[in-house]
């Protein structure tokens, strides 16, 4: 509360002097965040409220409403802020002592108290914290602390265990084997039940070799002109001025309408989506883009260039969860209306409700922001749970790039990630590369993995963000010889029931969404 704010109302506050606790700046029991000042005045406002309830209704009470919320919720978790069972177990996972984390997560979970995505995705990270640069896990404990998180997260359990593999081995990457137990079939140790890959499609024919034409020389006739047709630099930052900092510059290019010619509507496949069976909320919708089409980005991608991205601070594995180079792409209305168009028939017509009920708002539209990654031999995302992004693009007026350009009046956020898969089959080889989701199974300390392979073109789509069907997956790691090729941007929805600017939950992404890349994915 800022102080010149302090008693703006106090002619409607009847003086309640004697009731005030003011501790002395030097008393033991004063914190060093808030000013004593503050705390009167603040103590002075719930008072306030408590006598005048009428108050409440007014429209700028809501933002307090829901940070009065905030606090019940940390105070109903146990001990006070400093104690709180979530910073218990974000203080265990980040020493690593895996073993007082899953005590700590069990008791969370029996207790059904549910912590924010911010923490989530925290502890999602530190679990991964063991393992190898290969993604081979080495700590059974974080991997069940993983299972815990999901069970907390609330993610439902599959039933649908019936193509389901039971897969050897004694150790292995989450990419291509059983996690946990000994040797010989499933035990009671096994820690990941992986199904096999699944294929929305069977039938690759008439995909481009993106990866086999690089290799060959022959992605272009002629060499590309610089600077590439209809694609500009809109914005650049400094590794060091990035938020967080990383060891590198970023810049993202927009493209003009028509950058990515595309073919009539008349001569293209109809999409149509097939369901990831077993992964609620998870789907595909093939034949969105041709395979002409996904040639056309990544030349424009390998002509500009692309950028390195690791974090220049925080853990290890915060530098290394994603490993891919990427191509910052603020897409084009022609493109977006085609892509639009031809996901809006598969996807929710509503956004879905977050952890605290708010959601509900109606679909609107893709962000324009898309991330184009390019992960070579072994290059992987480890697994993680997305954030939500608000609405980037250009401010009408100025041109200025906005990461969030949407009015206060009219706030959009994403509930849904969109992985568009710009190669397939003959590019990333057999089993690896797929995007891979974890989920809870029927028995505690055991997930299952299913993984879904990559087709040229196609779309995947699963929510994200603050809501009970978040989705944790991994970009697993692609095999020898291989490159993948993928977009990464979100469907978004009115942000009704958010508050004016951002959904209370989102992540790494300040007030107004203005400042902060954000965390998370
Ligand atoms: O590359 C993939 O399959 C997954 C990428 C991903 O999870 C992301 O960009 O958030
Ligand atoms: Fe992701």
């Amino acid at each position: 509360m800022g102080k010149n704010n302090k008693r703006k109302r106090t002619a409607a506050i009847p003086a309640q002097p004697a009731k005030l606790p003011t501790p002395p700046s030097d008393s033991p029991s004063s914190t060093t965040l808030i000013e004593s000042e503050d705390l009167e005045c603040t103590i002075n406002v719930l008072e306030t409220l408590c006598e005048f309830p009428d108050e409440l209704s007014e429209k700028e009470m809501k933002v307090l409403k829901r940070k009065v919320h905030e606090l019940y919720r940390v105070m109903a978790d146990g001990s006070g802020l400093g104690n709180s069972l979530t910073s218990k177990i974000s203080t265990a996972l980040s020493d690593y002592r895996f073993t007082d984390a899953l005590i700590y997560l069990f008791e969370m979970y029996t207790r059904k108290l549910h912590p924010k995505l911010g923490a989530l995705q925290r502890w999602v990270r530190e679990c991964d914290a063991t393992s190898g640069a290969d993604g081979s896990p080495g700590d059974l404990e974080a991997l069940k602390c993983l299972d815990m998180i999901l069970r907390i997260a609330n993610m439902s359990h599959t039933s649908d265990v019936s193509d389901e593999r039971k897969v050897l081995g004694t150790k292995g990457s989450l990419n291509d084997k059983k996690i946990g137990g000994g040797g010989g079939g499933m035990d009671d140790n096994d820690v990941v039940r992986r199904k096999q890959v699944w294929k929305a499609r069977e039938n690759t024919q008439g995909e481009i070799r993106i990866w086999e034409k690089i290799k060959n020389g022959t992605l272009f006739d002629t060499p590309p002109t610089l600077p590439f047709p209809n694609f500009l630099p809109v914005h650049h930052v400094r590794a060091a001025e990035r938020k967080p900092p990383n060891l590198y510059d970023s810049t993202v290019y927009g493209s003009s309408p028509g950058a990515i010619s595309l073919l009539e509507t008349s001569q293209r496949t109809k999409p149509s989506k097939v369901d990831v069976p077993g992964v609620p909320g998870a789907f595909v919708v093939l034949d969105v883009f041709t395979p002409e089409e996904c040639l056309q980005i990544v030349k424009a991608a390998e002509a500009i260039g692309w950028e390195k991205d690791e974090a220049a601070g925080g853990s290890a594995i915060n530098k290394t969860s994603i490993l891919a180079k990427n191509f910052v792409w603020l897409s084009d209305s022609s493109f977006l209306d085609h892509f639009y168009s031809s996901i809006l028939p598969f996807v929710p017509a509503t956004a879905p409700l977050s952890v605290d009920g708010n959601g509900g708002g109606k679909v609107r539209g893709i962000n324009a922001r898309f991330r184009v990654y390019q992960y070579t031999e072994n290059q992987l995302y480890r697994p993680h749970i997305d954030g939500a992004w608000p609405a980037a693009g250009l401010d009408p007026t100025t041109g200025e790039y906005l990461h969030d350009s949407s009015p206060p009046e009219d706030p959009l956020w994403s509930r849904y990630t969109l992985l568009v898969y710009l190669n397939g089959e003959g590019d990333i080889p057999k089993d690896t590369g797929c995007t891979t989701f974890f989920l809870p199974s029927d028995r505690i300390g055991l997930m299952e993995a299913t993984s879904v392979r990559p087709i040229q073109g196609a779309v995947l789509c699963f929510p994200h963000g603050d809501t009970t069907g978040s989705l944790l997956h991994e970009g697993s790691a692609v095999g020898s010889g291989g490159v993948k090729y993928v977009i990464r941007t979100d469907l978004l929805y009115e942000a009704k029931g958010f508050g004016q600017f951002k959904p209370p939950a989102s992540v790494g992404v300040k007030q107004g969404g203005k400042e902060e890349e954000g965390i998370g994915g």
